[in-house]
């Protein structure tokens, strides 16, 4: 058992990469880091980031070896831990994966519907890659990957490196937990036993209790009915309008099955026809970040660089930092830690699909993750599933073949599209906005 780590973030030039460099310095109790490394395929974005992480790093711990940059062979040698998070094509994309399905009045979101189908088409080949990389460099690493589409980069990690050691996850959940401890006064989500089942961002709590085993789900739920996700607390990661509308309509999502509590993003399924009336078909989510949290990284970014010191800086380390580092402590020491990760079902959800990648909770240690049983699932939460497990398993199938026909039934498939016309429509416009991103179809 290694006693200091060496870590390499993947997306080095990511809104996210500060927030981790701080989180894993400030955890170095529990999880001792030698060298950190940032690895991105933007020299520009990389350079910038890299410097002014650089300089935080030789600030506050000259101890930890820190570089960056886009040479894979430098990034991946001889590391334990690597920490992906890459967006490939970019905030740009991005806005085209929103804007061009709104246009036929259909949802347009980073991860869900078509947005969602665009983008795990452009992911495939970028966390492909980045596991070859670490497999050919350090044999004996573990990827923990934020990448996203999650759900559509799982299923193509599990059909196309099955052995590899990739452990796939989402923070959403974890943001969702941080709100019911603060609406049931608990000082953290650690202090909750949860149940929960589903796909990633599509999924449901089923038990929450106490760490003496006291139900904590009537008090969520009394909760829930009335305010929705919506608590005390404002979330920093949460603070612009576009969240607090998400976490509001959790009240509606509730009311579809009130046994359960729902992931945030169920929104998009059960209420398209909503989200389309209230969207801004010229200003998305995209445009939201580009001036609000891009700008403010990379704005802090510059600020260092310029002042040659992080001492005035603050980058925000969140859930989302917190949760990667314990899955890596989780692994390293063998802790067993219960948490919620996307892996292959294989019986998890007893009365669905063995070779669907689900998002349950998992027992963590040096072998990575061993799910828990959650049982069988309800009639209304199975056949949402089934349905949109196809639609994903569709999309790794089309990026695989080079298939049209595949990718027009994933679209069509997809609760959030009306019709084969509106999404041969939709696919025949990504075709032509991904043109140097996905594979040709035929
Ligand atoms: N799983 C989750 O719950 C979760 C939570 C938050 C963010 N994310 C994901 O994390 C990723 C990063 O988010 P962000 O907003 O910081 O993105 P960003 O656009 O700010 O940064 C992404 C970085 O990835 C780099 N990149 C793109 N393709 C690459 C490749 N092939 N190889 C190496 N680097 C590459 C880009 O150059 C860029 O610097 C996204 O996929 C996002 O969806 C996932
Ligand atoms: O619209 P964005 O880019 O702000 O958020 C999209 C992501 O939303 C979820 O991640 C949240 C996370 O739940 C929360 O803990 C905190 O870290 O903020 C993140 C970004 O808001 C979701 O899980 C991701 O998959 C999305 O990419
Ligand atoms: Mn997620």
């Amino acid at each position: 058992m290694k006693d200091k780590f060496v870590v390499t973030i993947a997306g080095g030039g990511s809104t996210y990469t500060p927030g981790i460099v701080l989180m894993l310095l400030e955890n170095m109790d529990r999880f001792p880091i030698k060298e950190i490394r940032l690895y991105d395929n933007n020299a520009e974005r990389q350079g910038l980031l890299g410097e002014a992480c650089r300089i935080m790093v030789s600030e506050s711990h000259p101890g930890v070896a820190f570089s960056y940059t886009t040479d894979p062979q430098a990034a991946f040698t001889d590391v334990d831990f690597v920490m992906a998070h890459i967006r490939v094509g970019l905030y740009e994309m991005r806005e085209k994966d929103e804007k061009i399905p709104l246009k036929y009045g259909v949802v347009g979101q980073e991860t869900c519907g078509p947005g969602g189908i665009a983008y795990g088409m452009r992911s495939i080949a970028g966390v492909l890659e980045l596991v070859d990389y670490m497999e050919q460099y350090s044999p004996n690493a573990w990827m923990l990957n934020y990448s996203n589409p999650a759900a559509i980069v799982a299923e193509a990690t599990r059909q196309l490196r099955p052995t590899s050691k990739i452990i796939n996850i989402c923070d959403m959940p974890v943001a969702i937990e941080g709100i019911f401890a603060d609406i049931l006064g608990l000082a953290s989500r650690k202090d909750m036993n949860v149940r929960y089942y589903g796909l990633n961002h599509f999924g449901w709590w089923t038990s929450i209790t106490d760490k003496a085993g006291n139900d904590l789900m009537p008090a969520l739920k009394k909760h829930v009915a009335e305010h929705g996700y919506c608590s005390q607390t404002e979330d920093f990661q949460h603070k612009a309008p576009s969240w607090i509308a998400t976490f509001k309509k959790a009240k509606d999502l509730f009311a579809l099955d009130p046994q359960t509590l729902p992931n945030t993003y169920l929104k998009y399924y059960f209420y398209p026809d909503y989200e389309v009336e209230h969207s801004d078909p010229n200003f998305t989510r995209a445009n939201e970040i580009v001036i609000g949290r891009e700008k403010e990284v990379f704005d802090m970014a510059r600020h260092i660089v310029e002042r040659k010191s992080a001492r005035e800086a603050h980058f925000h380390a969140g859930a989302h930092a917190t949760f990667i580092v314990d899955l890596a402590c989780a692994i390293a020491f063998n802790t067993q830690e219960r948490m919620l990760l996307i892996v292959e079902n294989n019986g998890a959800i007893a009365n669905f699909d063995e070779t669907a990648m689900v998002e349950v909770p998992c027992l963590v240690g040096a072998n990575g993750p061993e799910p828990l049983a959650m049982g069988r699932i309800p009639s209304f939460q199975k056949g949402l599933m089934e349905q949109q497990v196809a639609v994903e398993k569709l999309v790794v199938e089309a990026w695989m073949e080079g298939s049209y026909q595949k990718l027009w039934q994933a679209l069509t498939l997809s609760k959030t599209v009306p019709s084969a016309s509106v999404a041969k429509a939709i696919l025949d416009e990504l075709i032509e906005a991904n043109r140097d991103y996905w594979p040709e179809l035929r």
